[in-house]
């Protein structure tokens, strides 16, 4: 009995050290004195040890840095500490075994045998992570479009600058000719691709948008030119059209193309210079018929100095170069674009759309708009839903609008409306001199010698008014 109880128990032994060292993880085991209890095969390898001669040895003079001993003594567990053995940089947990209280021993892995493998598995997490997010994403969303909803009657402006640009997209938008759009955040490129694509031939057939800087750079290839069935671990049944094969007679418009990874460039090129995609997993290429719109706000010029962006896809993509000018420089589009905004949402709500004061569409005339017609749209949008009296006054808009644009010569008060301010002479004109300083200072865009030279001061005496008014 006695002896099938201890073989039984060395079978249990024997099945446990197995699973261990069938780990890629290293696992030590000490007792309550940190003596050796046990050391997985693959550890005692990397230590150049025989894991059974090793037992009852002190853990401190065979495991280099070891903190084991430390584990026992506290009795507190270490998680994804760093610990030096033969020279590389480990990643190693301890935590103590308990026994009603006591510590008895404790237990070690490691489970990165040396940063650079910890590097390596955490970008391989994080893109799975953005991959899932991205396939989520795409998932809640609702079906892509595969038209396009806006005209160029849905642009609002009538500033010359408005008018010059859909006069050249009028021009453009027929005979196929691919178009760089080019401008600020939020100054309506991606309008513009749809009001090119509905004033061409193509107006019926697919529109298609790509977003080059949202999609996980691992799944790039697959988006854009599809995928076979089986070409991959998690490939769908009976593979998946690219965003290519779905614009085939009509539009893509591939936006942020500055942000498309070198990698990815080389093969757009190719398909461009083909006209031809090859699905990942294919071996046999199929002719793509598609009009090209791209749009981006980074200076490609300077990433084709910087060498991010290939000056060969640069030619190719800027055959028709349409620059989109920033709010701040058509000014008087501001009221007529708010009012649009705001029956917009009026229409969208069933709610009457309230007025801008007179003071709030002056902080909107003189804002410098640095996130151009969108940050307009998301300001009127948040002072709608807060409006009372169908009213929005300046005490609705955001404070960094108001600060930028308030006037020192005024007072807002708690009503939200602004009075002129009283005081002496002095004083008024303190505020007028501030106030001129702010704005020179916003217009030229923080620049101190424009600013002094627009106020036609020296740069010393700007740099003393501005130590006056406290504005460094
Ligand atoms: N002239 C305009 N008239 C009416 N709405 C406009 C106009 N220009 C832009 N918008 C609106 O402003 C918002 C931002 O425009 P859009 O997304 O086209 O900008 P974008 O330049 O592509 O921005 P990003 O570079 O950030 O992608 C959209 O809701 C768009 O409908």
């Amino acid at each position: 009995m006695k002896t099938s109880q201890s073989s039984k128990l060395r079978q249990a032994a024997d099945t446990y050290r197995t699973i261990l060292d069938a780990l890629e993880e290293w696992v030590v085991v000490v007792d309550h004195n940190a003596r050796i209890f046990f050391l997985n095969r693959p550890y005692a390898r990397f230590l150049g040890v025989n894991a059974d001669e090793v037992k009852g040895k002190k853990v401190t003079d065979v495991i280099e840095n070891t903190r084991m001993h430390i584990t026992i003594e506290k009795g507190v567990a270490e998680r994804l500490s760093i610990q030096k053995i033969r020279g590389s940089n480990m990643i190693a947990s301890r935590f103590p075994i308990t026994d009603q209280g006591k510590v008895i021993g404790a237990v070690g892995t490691v489970i990165f045998h040396d940063t650079y493998e910890w590097k390596r598995i955490n970008s391989h997490i994080k893109a799975l992570l953005a991959e899932h997010e991205f396939r989520a994403q795409e998932k809640n969303s609702q079906e892509l479009p595969t038209s396009s909803h806006y005209r160029l009657a849905d642009i609002v402006g009538d500033s010359k600058a408005i008018k010059e640009l859909n006069q050249t997209i009028t021009q453009v938008a027929s005979g196929d000719v691919t178009v760089l759009l080019r401008g600020e955040s939020g100054t309506g490129k991606e309008l513009y691709a749809h009001a090119i694509h509905q004033l061409s031939e193509r107006a019926d057939a697919p529109f298609i948008k790509v977003n080059c800087a949202a999609i996980p750079e691992n799944l790039l290839e697959s988006e854009l030119f599809g995928y076979e069935e089986g070409a991959f671990t998690g490939a769908k049944k009976g593979g998946k059209a690219g965003k290519f094969q779905l614009a085939h007679g009509g539009t893509l418009f591939l936006d942020e193309i500055g942000d498309l990874p070198l990698s990815m460039q080389a093969k757009l090129l190719r398909v461009l210079q083909e006209r031809e995609v090859e699905a990942v997993g294919s071996t046999s290429p199929s002719p793509v018929n598609i009009r090209l719109i791209t749009a981006t706000h980074r200076p490609l010029e300077t990433l084709i100095k910087e060498g991010t962006f290939r000056e060969d896809l640069y030619y190719r993509i800027n055959v028709v170069n349409v620059s989109l000018p920033p709010l701040r420089e058509r000014q008087e589009d501001i009221a007529k674009l708010a009012e649009h905004f705001l029956q917009a949402l009026s229409r969208r709500t069933g709610r009457r759309a309230p007025k801008l004061t007179a003071q709030a569409m002056t902080a909107l005339l003189e804002y410098h708009w640095p996130g151009n017609i969108r940050e307009l749209e998301n300001i009127l949008e948040a002072a709608f839903f807060t409006a009372r009296d169908r009213k929005i006054p300046l005490s609705l808009l955001p404070a960094n609008l108001r600060d930028h644009t308030q006037s020192e010569l005024s007072v807002v008060h708690n009503d939200g409306n602004v009075y002129a301010a009283t005081g002496t002479l002095k004083e008024q004109m303190d505020r007028a001199e501030k106030h001129a300083i702010k704005q020179a200072l916003s217009q030229s865009f923080g620049n101190r010698t424009l600013a002094a030279k627009q106020l036609g001061i020296s740069k010393s005496t700007f740099y003393e008014k501005l130590s006056k008014h406290q504005l460094i």
